[in-house]
């Protein structure tokens, strides 16, 4: 794993938390992106080497929405830039990690992304990201 790729924050409402967080880094989202598969919209923001991904959901079943409803807006998972995340998924497999898809998905930002199970990571959803 190279560096963190973005931290992902889910909000109620997208429009507003842009405006917080344009206000609090000084500086405009980069890019909004919807990905239907996962029923995000999402919003970056470029900090130094690494990014803040907002999401607000769009249904109901999104994992969005269930971990607001559950929880509260917040830190929702952490994602790691990888080389090769074929390898990585075999490698984390061997040491023990529970892979929610072991096939990678479509992320937003060009990327492919596949993610752990929070209960096999001391309860934090972590993503890990491969530029297409
Ligand atoms: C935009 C695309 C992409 C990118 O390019 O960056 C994204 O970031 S998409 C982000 C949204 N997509 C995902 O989160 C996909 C992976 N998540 C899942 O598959 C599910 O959310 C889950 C982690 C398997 C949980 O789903 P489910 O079991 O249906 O939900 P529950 O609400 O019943 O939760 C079970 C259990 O897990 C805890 N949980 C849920 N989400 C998180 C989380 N983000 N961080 C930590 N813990 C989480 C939840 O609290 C439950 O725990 P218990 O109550 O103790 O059982
Ligand atoms: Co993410």
């Amino acid at each position: 794993m190279r560096k963190i790729e973005h931290l992902g924050i889910a909000v109620a409402d997208l429009k507003k938390s842009n405006e917080l967080f344009k206000r609090l880094l000084g500086k405009e989202s980069y890019k909004e992106e919807s990905v239907e598969g996962e029923g995000v919209k999402t919003s970056f923001f470029q900090v130094g080497e690494t990014k803040i991904e907002l999401l607000e959901a769009t249904r109901e079943d999104s994992p969005i929405a269930k971990f607001i409803t559950k929880k509260s807006e917040g830190i929702h998972h952490i994602a790691f830039d990888v080389a090769d995340i074929y390898a990585e998924v075999e490698r984390l497999k061997k040491a023990g990690f529970e892979i929610l898809n072991e096939t990678p998905k479509e992320g937003a930002d060009n990327k492919l992304v596949v993610f752990l199970h929070p209960k096999s990571t001391n309860g934090v959803l972590v993503e890990l990201c491969q530029e297409k």
